[in-house]
């Protein structure tokens, strides 16, 4: 039981933020997509933003959301993630047992975006229940309870997923795939990535931006010998960061863009070429 509530407590956390009218979160379009989703929103279609991962797709949505006054409620998928823990369930509270709403529930019943940040982790019994949410019945299945609720006319539904990433076995089902308005996203361009690093780590200096997106970029093509994931936007902002706090920069770049990103000593000292030749 303990546990069950410590873990019911972790999707907790991440649950309503309420939209803050003051503070636009900031972002930087790539194309389209702002236009792509507002469409999407005014049809209350749901909506899959696809693309590695670090690209801005998280920080795309809470612009979005701010947008659109919407509150935003994002639950990160794992593979323990069960139907129970987005929809809800009953919990002993004393003698008694209480129903307590998942965070998905909570969002239909108040018209928020809710985001389900790579969904195809989480077992399939969660994703086939939001099938009846993302057609024209816009209803969520409550079979705890053996009934169904409408959802809210702002609700709308928005998973993330980075095709390159999961096996084959864990690719979601056409069925679901479907059911989405797609966007697809991959790092911003050099001049876009630049923009992007002056507004995350002002302080940084102009030739040092430059600099490290370029470099950046080299480090991507890497990604073709063997290199898993690919040097993020967000590492290239972790690196700005820790140069601005001092950090030598070819250092930094090992310590953000390195060592998280491979094991592999061959691969970490092509890597560390690359910056070398950018930095020294
Ligand atoms: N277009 C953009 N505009 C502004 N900031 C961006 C943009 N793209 C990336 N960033 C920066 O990169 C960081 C990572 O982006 P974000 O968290 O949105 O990635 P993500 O694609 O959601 O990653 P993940 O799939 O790992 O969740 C942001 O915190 C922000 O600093």
């Amino acid at each position: 039981m303990k546990k069950l509530l410590n873990r019911l407590r972790g999707v907790e956390r991440d649950i309503l933020q309420q939209p803050d009218e003051s503070n636009a979160p900031y972002y930087e379009a790539q194309a389209n997509e702002v236009e792509i989703f507002e469409a999407a929103y005014k049809k209350r279609l749901p909506v899959m933003l696809k693309g590695p991962t670090g690209c801005g797709k998280t920080r795309f949505l809470e612009y979005m959301a701010h947008r659109l006054h919407r509150p935003l409620v994002t639950v990160s998928c794992h593979e323990d993630l069960t139907s129970s823990d987005l929809v809800g369930r009953f919990l002993l509270e004393g003698e008694q047992t209480v129903w307590q709403d998942g965070p998905l529930t909570r969002a239909v019943k108040a018209g928020a975006i809710c985001y389900l940040d790579e969904i195809v982790e989480a077992r399939t019994d969660s994703t086939v229940i939001i099938h009846p949410l993302t057609d024209h019945r816009r209803q969520l299945p409550l079979e705890k309870r053996g009934m169904e609720i409408e959802a809210h006319e702002d609700f709308m539904l928005v998973i993330s997923y980075n095709p390159g990433y999961q096996t084959v076995l864990k690719d979601l089902k056409p069925s679901t795939k479907q059911r989405f308005i797609g966007i697809n996203f991959d790092y911003p361009n050099e001049e876009i990535e630049r923009k992007i690093l002056r507004s995350e780590v002002p302080e940084l200096p102009e030739e040092l931006a430059h600099k490290l997106v370029a470099a950046g970029r080299k480090a991507r093509t890497l990604k073709d010998h063997g290199l898993e994931e690919a040097t993020s936007t967000r590492a290239l902002v972790y690196a700005a960061n820790m140069m601005s706090a001092g950090i030598a920069p070819i250092e930094a770049c090992r310590a953000a863009m390195v060592n998280p990103i491979t094991d592999d000593p061959e691969l970490a000292e092509a890597l560390m070429e690359i910056f070398r030749a950018h930095f020294e």
